[in-house]
Formats: C-alpha cells, sequence, structure tokens
C-alpha cells in the first residue's frame, strides 16, 4: 500500500502553475543591443529563469531522479538564451568537484554553438539549426561532476542551399573574415572565387566583415577554454576550407557527372590530403566506391544490389557535390560536439542530472511577413517542436487527469482539444505501430513515411504523396475546417499545416520534396575520405567517429566514460535498434523521427520542467494570404519603429492559445497542485515530529493509514492535505527510492 498526500493549493500560493516558466522577450525578436541581454521582467525583478533552474536543482537533490528542463516558443523567441542562462546559474549555483565544468565553459561552448550551428534567418539574427541537450551530472552532494553534450538534427543541408535572403552557418563568414595570412594561403583562401560559394563569404558592408573577423577571434578564444589544441583547430579549419572549394568547384549540369572547376576541387582534395581521385570517386561514382569497400569488408554481392536499389531516383551532378559538402559538414560539426565533450568528462561517481533541451523555435514564414511557403527543412524544424509540445501535452493534462482518476481524486477537467498530437500524427503516423484514430484506415500514413515508400517507387512524384496526404488527413464537408489537421491550397502541390492546435498553420511547398527524401551517397560517403585522410591532425580527430555504428551517424556527442553518460548513450542507442529495418534501408524521413524518438526516450523518464518563450512582438503578422487559412487574429499589419514596441496583443495570444497555457493554469487551478508519496513525505517532515513519523511508519505496515494519516497531519496543521490510499502501480512497484524510473 502506497498513501499519497496531497496538498491544497490554497496552502500553496507562490507554487508554479503547470507550464513552469512564461518567458516574454521585452525587446522582441532582436535585442536593440545584440548581445546584451537585459535580464531584467518588465517590473525590473530579477529574472525568474533562475528560480526555475534552482527549483529543478532541489527536486534533484530531495527526490534523487533526473530533471529536464526544456524550452519552447516561436524561433528568436529567446530559447537558447534561457538555456544558457540555465546551464550557468546551475554550474554557478552548484560549484563544480574539481573545475572540469565551469560557468566560463559553459559559455564557451555556447560561444562554439553558435557559430557551428545558428545563422541568420528573418526570424533570429541567430537561429539555431540543431536540437541539443546537455546535462549536467551531480554527485550525492549536489556538486557538478561532468557535462555531456548531444546533438542531433542538424539542419546540414544549409550549408549547400539556403532559402533567399537567409545565410549559410556563422562559421564560414567568421573563417574566411578572421583567418590570419599565413594559414589563409595553406588552405588556398587567399584568393576567393568572384561568385560567392554556397552562399558563404558575403558582407553586405565593410562593418560586418569585421565583425565577423572579432566574432572568429572570440570563437578562437572561446576554443582555447574547451581545451581544443591548435592542431585540432587547424583540422577544423581544414575540412571547412574544403567545403568552401566544392561550393567553388560546383559541378556540371549536363553530361557526366564532375566538377566544373577541376582546380577548385583539386584544392579541396588537397586541404583534406586526400587524392582528387578519391574525393572525385567519393563525390560522383557511389558504384565504384561500394565495391571497393565490400571488396575490402568481404561482403557479397547481394549487399550492394539491396544499396543501389535503395538509392531510389538518380542524383545529379549537383546533389552529389551538395551532399558531399554536407556530409563532411555533418563530420565536422559532430567532432566539435566531442571535442566539447572531453573538457566536460570527468571519472567521478553521479547521482542523478539535469538535461537542458533546446531545439529549433517553431517557424513559420508569415511571422516575418514572407509570402513565400514554407520548406521540408522548415516543416521538420516544426515537427520537433511540437514532438516537444506533446510531451507538455503528455506531462501536464495526460499523466495528472490519469493520475487523479486512478486515486479517484474528483477534479473536474476535460481534456483539451485538440492535441498537438493530431498535427503531429500528419508527419510520422504510422498505422502499424499505433492504435488509429476511430475511422482511421491502415493506409493512412504520415508523411514521413509516405516519402520514405514513394522515394523508392520508380517515376513516383511529390503530387502522388500530396494526393496520399490529402487523402489520409483532409477531412471534407461542414465543419471539417475547424477539426482538420490539413488541407490542400489552390496553389499546386502546396498545403497547410494546421499547427499549434490550428492557431497557426503553416503554408508548404513540396516541391521537390521526394528529392529531399532521397539518401544522398556522397553524403554518406563523406566520413570516409575523412578516415582515410594523409593528414595526421584530421585522421586523429574523426578517427573516433570511425568506431561509432553508421545506424547513430546523425548524433552527434555518443562518446563519455561516467556512468550517467553512459546510460544516456545506451538510451539513445537503443532507439535506433528498434528501428533497424528503416536504418538499414537508410530511409531518410524515419531516421528524422527516430532522432526525435531518441531524444525523448532520453528525457521522459525524468521529472520535466517546461519553460515557454513568447515573443512579444513578431515582425509583421500578415493578412489573408492567397491560399491560406488566417485566423482573423493573425490579420494584423503593423509597423515597426525602433526601440521597444507595445506587445502585439493578438499575436501573444495565438501563443498563449497554441501551448495550452489557459488550461494548464486552470487544471493547476482546480486540482491538487502537488502530491507526494508516503516515503518521501517521511523524509521531508522526519524532523518536525519524529513520533508522527513513527505512527505513520507502523501505518504503511496494516494500521488504520487514513486515521493516522490525518491525526499527524492536524498535529502539523495541515487539515487541508488531502490524503489518497491506493495500491501502487506495477512501475512504482519495482521503483527504489534513490533508483533510476
Ligand atoms: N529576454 C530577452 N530580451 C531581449 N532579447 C533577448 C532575450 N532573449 C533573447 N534575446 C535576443 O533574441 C535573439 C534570439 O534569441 P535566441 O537565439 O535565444 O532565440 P531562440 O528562441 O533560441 O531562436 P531559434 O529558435 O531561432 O534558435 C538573440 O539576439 C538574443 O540576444
Amino acid at each position: 500500500m502506497n498513501t499519497l498526500l496531497h496538498r491544497c493549493r490554497a496552502q500553496l500560493p507562490h507554487t508554479c502553475a503547470g507550464p513552469d516558466l512564461i518567458v516574454l522577450q521585452p525587446w522582441g525578436p532582436v535585442a536593440p543591443s545584440a548581445g546584451k541581454v537585459p535580464w531584467c521582467r518588465w517590473d525590473g525583478l530579477p529574472a525568474h529563469i533562475n528560480s526555475l533552474a534552482q527549483r529543478a536543482y532541489w527536486e534533484l537533490l530531495s527526490h534523487r531522479r533526473d530533471q529536464s528542463i526544456v524550452a519552447l516558443g516561436r524561433s528568436g523567441a529567446g530559447k537558447t538564451t534561457c538555456c544558457e542562462q540555465v546551464l550557468e546559474h546551475l554550474v554557478g549555483l552548484a560549484g563544480s568537484v574539481d573545475g572540469t565544468v565551469s560557468v566560463e565553459k559553459i559559455r564557451a561552448t555556447f560561444t562554439v554553438l553558435r557559430a557551428f550551428g545558428s545563422m541568420s534567418t528573418g526570424h533570429s539574427r541567430s537561429a539555431t539549426r540543431f536540437t541539443m541537450v546537455m546535462s549536467l551530472d551531480f554527485s550525492a552532494t549536489g556538486r557538478v561532476t561532468a557535462a555531456q553534450l548531444q546533438t542531433m538534427l542538424l539542419e546540414k543541408s544549409r550549408v549547400a542551399r539556403q532559402p533567399e535572403g537567409e545565410g549559410n552557418f556563422e562559421i564560414f563568414s567568421q573563417m574566411l573574415a578572421g583567418l590570419d595570412l599565413d594559414l589563409r594561403t595553406e588552405l588556398y583562401l587567399h584568393q576567393m572565387r568572384d561568385s560567392t560559394s554556397f552562399g558563404m563569404g558575403v558582407w553586405s558592408k565593410p562593418e560586418d566583415k569585421q565583425k565577423a573577423a572579432a566574432a572568429f577571434a572570440q570563437l578562437q578564444g572561446a576554443m582555447e577554454t574547451l581545451g581544443i589544441s591548435g592542431s585540432e583547430q587547424r583540422a577544423i579549419w581544414r575540412v571547412l576550407a574544403a567545403i568552401y572549394h566544392l561550393g567553388a568547384a560546383g559541378a556540371c549540369k549536363v553530361g557526366r557527372k564532375q566538377f566544373m572547376r577541376f582546380e577548385w576541387a583539386n584544392r579541396a582534395a588537397e586541404v583534406l590530403g586526400c587524392e582528387y581521385e578519391e574525393l572525385n570517386r567519393a563525390t560522383f561514382k557511389h558504384h565504384l566506391q561500394q565495391i571497393i569497400e565490400q571488396v575490402k569488408s568481404g561482403l557479397s554481392r547481394r549487399g550492394l544490389e539491396d544499396e543501389e536499389t535503395s538509392s531510389g531516383l538518380k542524383m545529379t551532378g549537383v546533389e552529389c557535390v551538395e551532399g558531399m559538402a554536407s556530409g563532411l559538414y555533418q563530420e565536422v560539426f559532430a567532432a566539435v560536439v566531442s571535442l566539447i565533450n572531453r573538457s566536460f568528462s570527468s571519472h567521478h561517481l553521479s547521482m542523478a542530472s539535469i538535461m537542458v533541451v533546446d531545439s529549433p523555435g517553431f517557424q513559420n514564414p508569415r511571422h516575418q511577413g514572407k509570402d513565400r511557403a514554407a520548406t521540408f527543412e522548415e516543416l521538420c524544424h516544426n515537427y520537433t517542436h511540437e514532438r516537444l509540445q506533446l510531451l507538455f501535452y503528455q506531462r501536464t493534462f495526460v499523466s495528472t487527469l490519469e493520475r487523479y482518476r486512478e486515486e479517484s481524486v474528483p477534479v473536474q477537467f476535460d481534456l483539451p482539444e485538440p492535441s498537438p498530437g493530431t498535427t503531429v500524427a500528419v508527419v510520422d503516423q504510422n498505422p502499424s505501430q499505433v492504435r488509429l484514430p476511430a475511422g482511421g484506415r491502415a493506409e493512412d500514413k504520415g508523411l514521413f513515411w509516405v516519402l520514405d515508400e514513394e522515394v523508392r517507387v520508380e517515376g513516383s512524384s511529390d503530387n502522388v504523396v500530396l494526393e496520399r496526404l490529402c487523402a489520409a488527413f483532409e477531412k471534407k464537408g461542414t465543419g471539417a475546417e475547424e477539426s482538420s489537421a490539413l488541407r490542400a491550397c489552390e496553389q499546386p502541390l502546396q498545403c497547410e499545416i494546421f499547427h499549434q492546435l490550428g492557431q497557426d498553420p503553416v503554408r508548404y511547398d513540396l516541391t521537390g520534396w521526394i528529392h529531399r527524401a532521397k539518401p544522398n551517397l556522397s553524403a554518406l560517403d563523406a566520413p570516409q575520405v575523412l578516415h582515410q585522410s594523409k593528414r595526421e591532425e584530421l585522421q586523429s580527430l574523426f578517427q573516433t567517429r570511425a568506431k561509432l555504428p553508421p545506424i547513430c551517424q546523425a548524433v552527434a556527442g555518443l562518446e563519455g566514460t561516467s556512468q550517467q553518460a553512459l546510460q544516456r548513450i545506451c538510451a539513445m542507442r537503443k532507439t535506433f535498434a528498434s528501428s533497424l529495418a528503416a536504418v538499414k534501408r537508410k530511409a531518410v524521413c524515419t531516421q528524422i523521427k527516430l532522432q526525435m524518438d531518441a531524444l525523448t526516450s532520453l528525457i521522459r523518464r525524468s521529472q520535466l520542467h517546461f519553460i515557454h518563450c513568447l515573443v512579444p512582438n513578431p515582425v509583421v503578422e500578415s493578412r489573408g494570404r492567397q491560399g491560406s487559412l488566417t485566423p482573423p487574429h493573425l490579420g494584423v499589419d503593423k509597423p515597426r519603429a525602433g526601440g521597444p514596441q507595445a506587445p502585439d496583443i493578438p499575436a501573444l495570444r495565438v501563443q498563449l492559445a497554441g501551448f495550452h497555457i489557459l488550461e494548464a493554469l486552470r487544471l493547476h487551478r482546480t486540482g491538487y497542485a502537488d502530491h507526494m508519496g508516503l516515503t518521501q513525505f517521511r523524509r521531508q517532515f522526519q524532523a518536525l515530529d519524529p513520533p508522527l513519523m513513527r505512527s505513520l511508519m507502523s501505518a504503511s505496515e496494516g494500521t488504520d493509514e487514513r486515521k493516522v494519516c490525518e491525526a499527524g497531519l492536524r498535529h502539523l496543521s495541515l487539515e487541508k492535505v488531502n490524503i489518497v490510499i491506493r495500491h501502487k502501480t506495477a512501475a512504482e512497484a519495482t521503483h527504489r527510492p534513490g533508483a533510476k524510473w
């Protein structure tokens, strides 16, 4: 038997509501003095974000349970800034066992991550383009023992292709502006191409180039703080320079697949420390590359045939070069993550961890006043965001109501509708893996599955993908628009997904998506080029990645020595192992879903805290666009003046409603804010009244629990505490205090 004590809300006037924290940026998406964030609220009180960090820390110490802090919100709402602040605060508050983890190193990590993983977009000057979990491990005495960074879902295709008006990863412009002359000459960057390569090295004003050079100096300082040696840094610049040369080399658009400008391709090979022919083969001649590898590893011809079939549509020369560039970038990014982890690793024993999760924010071109439809990459970021939102929904509403029901606690509250699961299903529903909603059909697959299937069908097209999607998810008839999660637009190959619980629909253009879902064999061959480099510094930097199973290639940070780190790595690998067939098929879209599954499986067992970041005054919310259904509250066009602006109330309403914030507050007020098991109650109140605790102890061994508890609580003047007696669930029965769930 297990007694649970519910504290009434009336006794807890200061507890936080369902959403742990709502952060409102005072200055809008771009700070007036970028870099110096005014960390104060409207009323000038100290920022609340530190209180949330503190609460997670105390929960970790008192329950000995892992904690996760997840930031949610639109792109540019301040999630990364919040995550950095949380981590800095935790490290400053708890202190480190031996100085392995320090506030300076956390800052340096974010400087490095911003350079390698962010870019300037219409939403933000530094928009994150990957998802990360930064874990801090704590000892039993509450000090930080180690940290580990894991990253996934890097938008690597950005290296070669950017939407109009948006930039490449910041590191390229920083490096091209800031490298010293000697290194520049060594890497053949002293003489740049007239036209830009992959959109790199473009500065609209001379000051921008100066700023980029200053940022590069800062980045080098941060890398030194993290113990990244000069030779490791040079190895990184070599790969980045090679990507630049590949962009300059380009590919012939007609005839044989080959580089268009031989001399630039030759430079790429030289800085990578390989022969031109090797690079040429890895980029264009995958068939030959596979034969060589299979002869080396002694595999049969059968495996080769599978590979050929899985390549689906034929790749063009341009796609080959782009794939090689993005594959190289993924490897360099992973190497940077593992260097950061090296700097934070230790062998000290840890009790539990706090994981901080940051991901690219929700994005809709309409927020920037743009008329274009969203891209496949934007869909992937929106999917990531909604998967995390679904976690919030399940924790805040589904689990809480389930607990009330199990414990027969009367609470008048209906599960809010719709759930973020509705739009998540449009993207990743697989009828063979889930119970279908009423009326659902076995062939109603989500976009990712449809794309992975169609890419293997000879002669299939984007149109077929859209048709299958509409047949599965578009509802027709009266009132369909309110309940549908998707609708086809008037424009060809376009559809609208009703994200954010229908509050913020995004119009997508599916042109070329079937090509996006195609495994890019050049990208898959890129690691080989690095592993076989003749340059020692490259070899030593990338050899450790060579030992990783290829299924985990897209996830970085799968190295670590401490017990906590190994547990996290194990949780991630398990997810990929569960869908080995898709991984073997190199199914691109399924792997996006698997990366998200890996992230959720990592944090699901921990106690979750959410930070909802809101943008108070988005650039422009556009009115009634062609082909898109704009809710009336979005139809506000506002001129933007300099300085702080008054908040845009309709836009804020959309964000609040899109998160179910008010419902979460309502459940918090009508339900019971806190609950506590008998064991924990005993631990917490032991010192207050030892005789009461003794009687509670005996109560759990068979006497009338309720009466003893009531008497005891009266004695402690806690009459409003609600006592529920119930049998332990199977999970609780196997749970040992202090052990992980
Ligand atoms: N509380 C704040 N007040 C003012 N400016 C802020 C605040 N938080 C963040 N900013 C600024 O807003 C910009 C975007 O912040 P940040 O990169 O943290 O957003 P984000 O939500 O992580 O965006 P994305 O999802 O695109 O990565 C930065 O220039 C940052 O300096």
